[in-house]
């Protein structure tokens, strides 16, 4: 695989970046050079890269590139490559086919996914899935972070737009995206890397842990509260969704913590939040623990049925 490039100087910066910047690549495009691809189209962005279909000319494999430009932050996507490829044997996180670059930009070729779960919710007609949906997106996000956290990366941006359906074959698949955030707290040794007495703000203010509002050292523990909060909003709705102040949609999650009760998903998830909050930050997490309650929230399930939102997804690409 080639390596990336990281470049220092800010000259690099487009005027706007991510999803608001114009499009990095155009369409018909080849890039590549041991392998080459064909740019399609953008199906997606964020606040730093942009996502593109492309052909991978030599297979017909239907491909997502990830570009970002090489810039101070182009460390971003060197950190995301590096942690892609140590988990290339993981079934909740897409698969690396190459790197390289182009022009002032750096890319990544990886497997193509569907929408993520942010606005398969917007175009579900109550704006929240059913309890099963939802236990079954906290079990596959659960198995995929244990998978991260074994390798003792902590991904710090877990939300609904980071959590892609998988297409055709893996449209019962669930992936975690976007490690752009991740950090590593468990070096080669297995020691933890020495806590900071103040850990700048990462993350979303309205899926972080109360530890991150904080500005604490995360762990592995801090993670599943984003997983938490996620699928509370997938469920329910949040408390705090119209607010934007960081204390403010701390305060709101705190009084919520106080007297947790779920509208949806019933008393066995109150267990949820207090077995996080028994959890220290070195601690390793109890996955299969919440496992079972997600799984007694729900009642039995069949993992072969569809998603509920599988017959619509090839119409918001
Ligand atoms: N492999 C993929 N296939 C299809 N779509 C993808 C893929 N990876 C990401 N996306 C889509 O692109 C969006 C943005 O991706 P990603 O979060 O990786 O970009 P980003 O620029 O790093 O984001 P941010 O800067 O906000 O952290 C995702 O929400 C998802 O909808």
């Amino acid at each position: 695989m080639n390596q990336l490039h990281c470049q220092q100087n800010a000259d690099y910066y487009p005027a706007e970046r991510g999803k608001l910047a114009a499009p990095f690549l155009e369409k018909g495009m080849i890039i590549g050079v041991k392998r080459t691809f064909r740019v399609e189209a953008m199906v997606g962005g964020g606040g730093f890269g942009q996502i593109f279909r492309a052909i991978d000319l030599e297979s017909k494999l239907v491909v997502a590139v990830k570009v970002e430009p090489k810039s101070s932050e182009s460390g971003r996507i060197v950190l995301e490559l590096n942690i892609l490829v140590q988990l290339s044997h993981s079934t909740h996180i897409p698969k690396v086919y190459y790197s390289g670059e182009v022009r002032t930009y750096n890319f990544i070729i990886m497997q193509l996914l569907g929408s993520n779960l942010a606005d398969l919710r917007k175009f579900q007609k109550s704006r929240s899935f059913s309890v099963e949906t939802t236990s079954r997106i906290g079990i596959q996000c659960l198995e995929g972070l244990k998978q991260i956290h074994a390798l003792g990366y902590i991904h710090r941006d877990i939300k609904p737009s980071n959590i892609c359906a998988g297409i055709g074959e893996h449209r019962r698949v669930l992936y975690i995206v976007d490690f752009g955030m991740a950090r590593r707290i468990v070096l080669p040794d297995g020691t933890f890397r020495p806590e900071r007495v103040y850990a700048s703000f990462r993350g979303t203010t309205r899926y972080v842990s109360l530890a991150a509002h904080e500005r604490k050292e995360q762990g592995f523990v801090d993670d599943i509260w984003s997983l938490f909060f996620s699928l509370l909003e997938l469920v329910e709705g949040l408390p705090w969704k119209s607010l934007i102040d960081q204390d403010q949609v701390c305060h709101a999650k705190r009084q919520m913590l106080a007297n947790f009760q779920s509208r949806k998903m019933g008393r066995n998830f109150e267990l949820f939040p207090q077995i996080l909050e028994n959890t220290k930050r070195t601690e390793s997490v109890d996955y299969e623990r919440l496992i079972g309650i997600l799984k007694s929230c729900c009642g039995s399930f069949n993992e072969l049925n569809d998603f509920e939102w599988d017959d619509h997804d090839e119409q918001y690409r």
